[in-house]
């Protein structure tokens, strides 16, 4: 009712009504499409590197469980980011299922030709509104970045590969601190100028709150409409459904996590993982939003990537199904 009642009001738009200063508009989703992370953002700051099989083990898995994006791994600098060295192995190795797509990393010309030669249909390119976090990440500036990502996205029209853009640090650095939602729109906007299809907007080191996500959010809203947009959210401060709530009320329906909550990156300092999938996907069946995934396999998922890792898992959901077996909501 609430939702068709306000169904021509853009999706987190404000309005004024009698005596309250504002009134959110609530538009949120009925289904959130999940790209799972883990295998890529997940294990790419894991000290232990894992056998290849394992990788490929962990994808499969995760193919049987009802998600339809499983970022797969990532064609970056061996030297930059070892556990990843074995990038062609894995995307070679996995059972390719018909309707799941596996987008990998591609920093640059020669990651993507690695990653196409791999066998890759759908690769992603990552900026950041941070000029700092930049250089730490990939050795160059935002505005190089966005050159380096031009090649790729030229080829990758004339190879008819997908390309997802992502803006790292969009709400805080761990070199320059807060960082200004226009700094954001503006890499938004060139990703977007580039042909990117989607871009997902990551809180790099979780320092994000749903204050400074509504922040970002009405500026790059202000750039392109709510449906080119996932968010991308890590858990450092506790702060990642929260966060993701705040982007589904703005009509936001694509939610990178991370299964069992692993994740970092290595060059953000102090960064934690990704919100946990088992903990996203809760959230959304409990407020009747669909995912299409099946959260006791998922759970397993999350076992079993945790003990070839030696780790606890961060997922709450898992840890709580270990004692009451909550089931599905
Ligand atoms: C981008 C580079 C490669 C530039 O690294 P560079 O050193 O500036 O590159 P270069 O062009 O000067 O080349 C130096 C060497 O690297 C090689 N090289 C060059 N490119 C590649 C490639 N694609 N694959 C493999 N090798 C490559 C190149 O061939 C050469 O090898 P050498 O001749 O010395 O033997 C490097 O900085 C790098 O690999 N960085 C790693 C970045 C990374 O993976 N970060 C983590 C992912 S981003 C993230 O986690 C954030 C995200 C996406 O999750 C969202 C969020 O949370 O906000």
């Amino acid at each position: 009712m609430f939702r068709q009642a306000f169904s021509r009001y853009s999706c987190g738009g404000t309005i004024s009504v009698f005596g309250c200063r504002r009134l959110s508009v609530i538009c949120r989703p009925v289904e959130v499409r999940i790209v799972e992370v883990g295998p890529r953002d997940g294990l790419q700051n894991e000290p232990k590197i894992l056998p290849t099989a394992v990788k490929i083990n962990l994808i499969d898995q995760l193919s049987e469980t009802g998600l339809k994006s499983i970022e797969a791994t990532s064609f970056v600098s061996p030297r930059w980011v070892p556990q990843m060295a074995d990038n062609a192995q894995v995307l070679k190795g996995i059972k390719s299922h018909p309707g799941i797509s596996y987008p990998v990393l591609t920093p640059n010309l020669k990651g993507y030709q690695s990653a196409l030669a791999a066998g890759a249909k759908e690769v992603a390119v990552f900026g950041a509104a941070s000029e700092s976090f930049s250089q730490k990440n990939v050795n160059c500036g935002t505005a190089e970045a966005i050159e380096r990502f031009r090649c790729v996205l030229e080829a990758a029209k004339k190879d008819n590969i997908k390309v997802r853009g992502y803006v790292s640090t969009v709400v805080g650095c761990p070199y320059e601190g807060a960082i200004k939602p226009s700094a954001v729109a503006k890499v938004v906007e060139a990703l977007l100028d580039l042909g990117c299809y989607e871009i997902s907007l990551g809180d790099t080191i979780g320092v994000g709150t749903p204050g400074t996500m509504k922040k970002m959010l009405d500026e790059v809203l202000k750039v392109c409409s709510v449906d080119k947009f996932a968010v991308h959210c890590h858990d450092t401060y506790g702060q990642a459904l929260p966060n993701i709530l705040t982007s589904l009320d703005y009509g936001i329906s694509v939610v990178d996590s991370s299964v069992s909550g692993l994740g970092g990156c290595p060059y953000a300092r102090g960064a934690s993982g990704n919100a946990a999938t088992e903990d996203v996907v809760y959230m959304l069946h409990g407020m009747g939003i669909a995912t299409g995934i099946d959260l006791p396999k998922l759970i397993n998922v999350g076992k079993y990537i945790c003990e070839e890792l030696g780790r606890q898992s961060e997922s709450k959901v898992s840890r709580a199904s270990r004692k009451c077996n909550p089931g599905d909501q």
